[in-house]
């Protein structure tokens, strides 16, 4: 039985919300966030002062920013409960996984659970986006065994992000490149994790709860788990014959090669793509290694030729994660970190201006008399 014609499968084109918060204008090749294109954003700002146009509207000041490096700073330990709870889960499950049942064990320690208030919306959100590098390595390294990892306060957000994964002072190069991907990974508009985090949001239910319905989504394949997938597939071949050998024959086989397409961006490069490309060229060019570069620049020109497709953020994310010495389990888990600031900024915006979210169906099913 159809109400209507208009059945969007997987909601192409449809517009679930107003926003204030982003927009991806691809005619004119920007990704707005609160009025900024986040790819000019990424050239001459920083992770923090993102978050900060994002919970805040506004880029912060310069004193601004260090109290808000200051105020995510002394949220950075975990609470014993969730290393305690980390600790008990099964070492064969995702870190994705693993974090989701952290930010459920969060949630229990927030004494003003059932305030949906903007003010204590966004404390939350601060707290949370101190806490998201802890619960994201040490997750990882409880999974395999390891102590947890203490952070280092004194670093900065990023510097001691990438300190905690891999043991190591990151060098001023290595910072500003991770830096520059938790930017463009803070916020995409409507990707499936923040619909799903805005659907929740939207019964009333709770910020902790939308994350961990956004976690959830942002772990497949065909979102954010893309760019461990990416990794896996260069690592498939050692040659460049090789590697192209195996996307010929996943497409022969009709696979989908990951890291490529996108909805909104469709027949075109995703800019941050590009930017994350000069990247991965920027740390080929001092370790003196361009395999990887020429791997993904190999299978680039392959999906243009066949498929007309091109990368999207995820491709080029993963061959640089893994010149900065990041595991891959930890690939897909750093972006649901960056994003937690857009995820947040989303739920405060449902909550304010909120209707439930329910659609209707065309019924295809049996009907009897
Ligand atoms: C940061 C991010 O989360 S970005 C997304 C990361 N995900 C990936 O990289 C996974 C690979 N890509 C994909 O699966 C898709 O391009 C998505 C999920 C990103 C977008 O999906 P949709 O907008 O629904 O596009 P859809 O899957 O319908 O693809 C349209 C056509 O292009 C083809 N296509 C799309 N992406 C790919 C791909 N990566 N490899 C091969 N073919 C592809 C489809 O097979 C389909 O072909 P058809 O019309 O002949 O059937
Ligand atoms: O916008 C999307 O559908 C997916 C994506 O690129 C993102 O979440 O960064």
């Amino acid at each position: 039985m159809k109400i209507k014609e208009t059945f969007a499968p997987g909601l192409d084109g449809v517009i679930a919300a107003e926003t204030e918060i982003s927009f991806l204008d691809v005619e004119k090749e920007k990704i707005i966030i609160q009025g900024y294109d986040l790819i000019e954003l990424s050239k001459n700002k920083d992770y923090l002062e993102v978050v900060h146009l994002l919970l805040e509207g506004v880029l912060p000041n310069a004193s601004e920013k260090a109290a808000l490096k200051e105020r995510l700073a002394v949220n950075y330990e975990l609470p014993t409960n969730v290393l305690k709870v980390l600790d008990l889960l099964s070492p064969e499950i995702h870190p994705m996984d693993a974090m989701r049942t952290g930010i459920s064990v969060l949630a229990g320690h927030d004494d003003s659970i059932d305030d949906r208030s903007l003010e204590v919306n966004k404390k939350r959100a601060y707290q949370l986006l101190g806490l998201m590098p802890t619960l994201t390595v040490n997750s990882y390294r409880i999974l395999n065994g390891k102590e947890p990892v203490a952070p280092l306060k004194d670093l900065s957000y990023s510097e001691n992000f990438l300190y905690m994964i891999t043991g190591q002072k990151p060098t001023e190069l290595e910072t500003r490149v991770f830096d520059q991907l938790l930017l463009l990974y803070s916020e995409h508009e409507m990707p499936n994790s923040t619909f799903t985090a805005r659907v929740i949001a939207s019964t009333n239910s709770d910020l902790y709860g939308a994350l961990t319905g956004a976690i959830s989504s942002l772990k497949g394949n065909l979102h954010g788990g893309a760019n461990e997938a990416v990794m896996y597939m260069l690592q498939e071949a050692d040659t460049i014959d090789g590697f192209e050998a195996i996307i010929h024959e996943k497409l022969r086989q009709k696979e989908k090669i990951m890291g490529f397409g996108h909805r909104v961006y469709m027949k075109k490069m995703d800019p941050r793509a590009v930017i994350v490309k000069e990247a991965l060229k920027e740390l080929s060019s001092i370790d003196g290694d361009n395999s990887l570069l020429e791997k993904c620049e190999a299978g680039e020109r392959i999906m243009a030729e066949e498929k007309g497709l091109y990368p999207n953020l995820d491709y080029y994310a993963a061959p640089v994660y893994f010149k900065l010495g990041i595991p891959i389990p930890l690939y897909t888990p750093i972006f649901f970190s960056a994003r937690t600031a857009g995820i947040a900024a989303h739920v405060m915006e449902q909550h304010e201006n909120n209707r439930i979210f329910r659609p209707r169906v065309n019924y295809i099913g049996k009907q009897y008399e």
